[in-house]
């Protein structure tokens, strides 16, 4: 997959595109990682990308003209047809199924605003579709595009370690994940369940799904609604409810 970012700050991406399994990604050329900074195109002295907002009012609005030579910039290095994305706050909710969607694409172009937005004629001539990562405001669209960048790599073949790691990512299962331990056995007189060390692993299978059931309906019930639960959940569930004295 080929990803390009349009950003005035380029330099933040370094977050994914050299850590981790997303930089892992970069370095193995599973992902070609590429930005352009919207200020390279400018032509006046002071490398102006914003300007006042006609019909007045606070702030500043980032204009057409270097955002869509960036873009041009970005369409004209990677493969084709590339979905051109705006990071913004009147975005679609951006969840694990735009992220598999999104996998799906040969290459993208992610636009990260910053100011109050940019010029709407340039999202009528070059967005495709506006993400937003939720209900919360942040200083620009970098962040998110970086969520979007992170969440999008993990789905691409070849990224995780065994291919399950992603099936059970619970997200993809509509879970909440189950609790984890790893050594001492016990710390400062907190032990490790017992069921984690019998090596009982049809019992540490039936606990883990108790357990991620059983929080997800105490901290999210609302991804269970849209689920059904088999019969082994539901007597799971009902097991940690017991348990829970809920
Ligand atoms: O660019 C982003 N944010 C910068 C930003 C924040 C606030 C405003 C001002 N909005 C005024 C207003 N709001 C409602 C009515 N009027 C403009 C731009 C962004 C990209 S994706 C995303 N996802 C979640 N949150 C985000 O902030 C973002």
């Amino acid at each position: 997959m080929q990803i390009a970012v349009v950003s005035l700050f380029p330099e933040m991406f370094g977050a994914v595109s050299e850590h981790g399994v997303t930089g892992r990604a970069v370095g193995q050329g599973l992902v070609t990682f590429g930005h352009h900074n919207p200020r390279d195109y400018t032509d006046d002295r002071h490398r102006t990308v914003d300007d006042r907002p006609f019909g007045g009012g606070p702030g500043m609005v980032m204009k057409i003209a270097p955002l869509q030579q960036a873009i041009a910039a970005a369409r004209a290095q990677l493969a084709p047809v590339a979905r051109v994305i705006y990071l913004s706050p009147q975005g679609t909710r951006f969840d694990h199924a735009k992220a598999l969607e999104l996998a799906q694409a040969q290459s993208l172009i992610l636009v990260a605003g910053r100011y109050e937005g940019v010029d709407e004629r340039l999202l009528e001539s070059e967005i495709d579709e506006e993400l937003s990562i939720g209900d919360y405001v942040l200083s620009g669209g970098e962040l998110a595009a970086m969520v979007v960048v992170d969440a999008v790599i993990r789905q691409l073949p070849g990224v995780l370690g065994h291919e399950l790691s992603a099936l059970e990512d619970s997200f993809a299962d509509g879970l909440l994940d189950c609790p984890h331990y790893t050594r001492p056995e016990v710390y400062q007189g907190r032990a490790v369940p017992d069921v984690l060390l019998s090596g009982d692993h049809e019992r540490i299978r039936r606990w883990r799904l108790k357990q991620a059931l059983g929080r997800t309906q105490q901290r999210r019930p609302d991804l269970l609604e849209g689920r059904t639960l088999t019969a082994e959940e539901q007597e799971l569930l009902a097991l940690y409810r017991q348990e829970q004295d809920l």
